[in-house]
């Protein structure tokens, strides 16, 4: 395919199309397919490591002896690393302190082993046995875009990855599965940003009858966040809001391990006492990790973590969260300065930095129980929460 050349290009097409090459190879990496990142003349292929299957691996195998540039790479963040050394991984002394660290893991690691790497949660192994060293000669374009491509498919931040050279790749990969590199830095820019209001409803609520409920498409085409307005919104005055982030076991099921069910109902009912106000919604399950990632992080909680060293042992980072969308739906909603419903100091200077005006924290705080309390009270010791 003939890369396409930014400048010859309406910005909105490019947008358009490079956020769709992005889109497409976060599809494939999810089902367990190559994709390829790009960088002058240089090629990586890439396996996400959660869904790497044995005859995929071999692919990269293939394509790592034949392109003789190198072998098969292991890009893990440096949180997992951590992780790993705590559980027998042995690395030089002295690594500079980088995001990301990519790895040797031989030419003949099983697909299996692999996962294993990625993933706290399967059953014990021998690291020392998989004799994995330090290598230092790939692009931190390549690494940085494995891990970032990753948890765009919201698996585990882990990759394989060979590199190859550019002319050789239509034998490897698909065209419709290959990317500049740069173009990620496009995407994170506009993925989770340019919020489309697409439809809105009333929606009356227990204990707040006067509701609409409006839905903005970010426009990488990913999952809805929803505002939620309760009354009519007076904007003359800072706007009494809470920023919810999905919680599927709290919100639906009523999880007694979270306070995320109490705390979204307890919103609803306190702004439509208030009068009015907005709860924005967003789709950010587990801290921004996805569902999936947070039953794992409850698994290593279960076996001792607390909520934050489980988010790192899984190769995160404590919150991953962004606060633009949030910022954006309320400038379009006309709301630029508000009242938050928080406990939390990070949501406060996250969206003042995106450019929202909190003239005050309103606590937001329900009792606990015996499946929450440990978790409460790591979100108050390590978090820095004002319970
Ligand atoms: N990764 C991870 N996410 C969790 C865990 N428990 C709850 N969550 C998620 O944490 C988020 C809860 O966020 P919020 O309700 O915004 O709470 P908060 O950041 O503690 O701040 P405030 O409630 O505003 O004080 C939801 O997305 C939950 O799914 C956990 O153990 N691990
Ligand atoms: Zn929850």
């Amino acid at each position: 395919m003939t890369p396409i050349d930014p400048a010859a290009l309406d910005p909105s097409v490019w947008t358009a199309t490079c956020l769709a090459q992005v889109e497409r190879a976060v599809a494939e990496l999810r089902r367990g397919g190559v994709v390829a990142l790009l960088e002058g003349d240089q090629a990586a292929l890439l396996l996400a490591a959660e869904t790497v299957e044995q005859p995929a691996l071999a692919t990269l195998q293939g394509a790592s002896t034949t392109g003789k540039k190198g072998e098969v790479r292991l890009v893990l963040t440096s949180e997992r690393t951590q992780a790993l050394q705590k559980r027998g991984l042995s690395l030089p002394a002295n690594l500079p302190a980088d995001d990301v660290r990519v790895l040797s893991v031989g030419g003949a690691l099983a697909a299996e082993a692999i996962r294993q790497l990625a993933d706290p949660t399967v059953a014990a192994f021998d690291a020392q046995a998989l004799g994995v060293a330090v290598v230092g000669d790939v692009s931190p374009a390549f690494a940085q875009g494995a891990i970032e491509l990753a948890k765009a498919a919201r698996l585990l931040p882990a990759a394989i990855l060979v590199l190859v050279s550019r002319a050789g790749l239509d034998h490897w990969v698909d065209p419709a599965f290959r990317m500049e590199a740069r173009d990620l830095a496009h995407w994170r820019r506009n993925a989770a940003s340019n919020l489309r209001r697409v439809s809105s409803a009333r929606v009356p609520l227990e204990g707040a009858e006067e509701a609409e409920i409006i839905a903005f498409r970010p426009h990488d085409g990913g999952k809805e966040h929803l505002a939620i307005i309760i009354g009519k919104l007076d904007t003359t005055r800072p706007v009494l809001t809470r920023l919810h982030s999905e919680c599927f076991t709290g919100d639906l099921l009523g999880s007694l391990r979270c306070d995320c069910g109490e705390q979204l109902r307890g919103a609803i009912s306190a702004i439509s006492q208030s009068g009015n106000g907005v709860l924005l919604y967003l789709a950010q399950e587990g801290r921004g990790i996805g569902l999936v990632n947070k039953l794992r992080a409850y698994r290593l909680q279960d076996a001792g973590a607390d909520t934050l060293d489980a988010n790192l042992q899984l190769g995160f980072g404590a919150d991953e969260r962004l606060y633009q969308p949030a910022a954006e739906m309320l400038q379009q909603l006309g709301v630029g300065a508000v009242r938050l419903l928080t406990n939390n100091p990070d949501k406060v200077t996250g969206l003042a930095q995106c450019g929202i005006n909190v003239t005050e924290r309103v606590p937001h705080v329900f009792p606990s129980n015996d499946h929450n309390e440990r978790y409460l009270s790591t979100k108050a010791m390590r978090f820095g929460h004002m319970f």
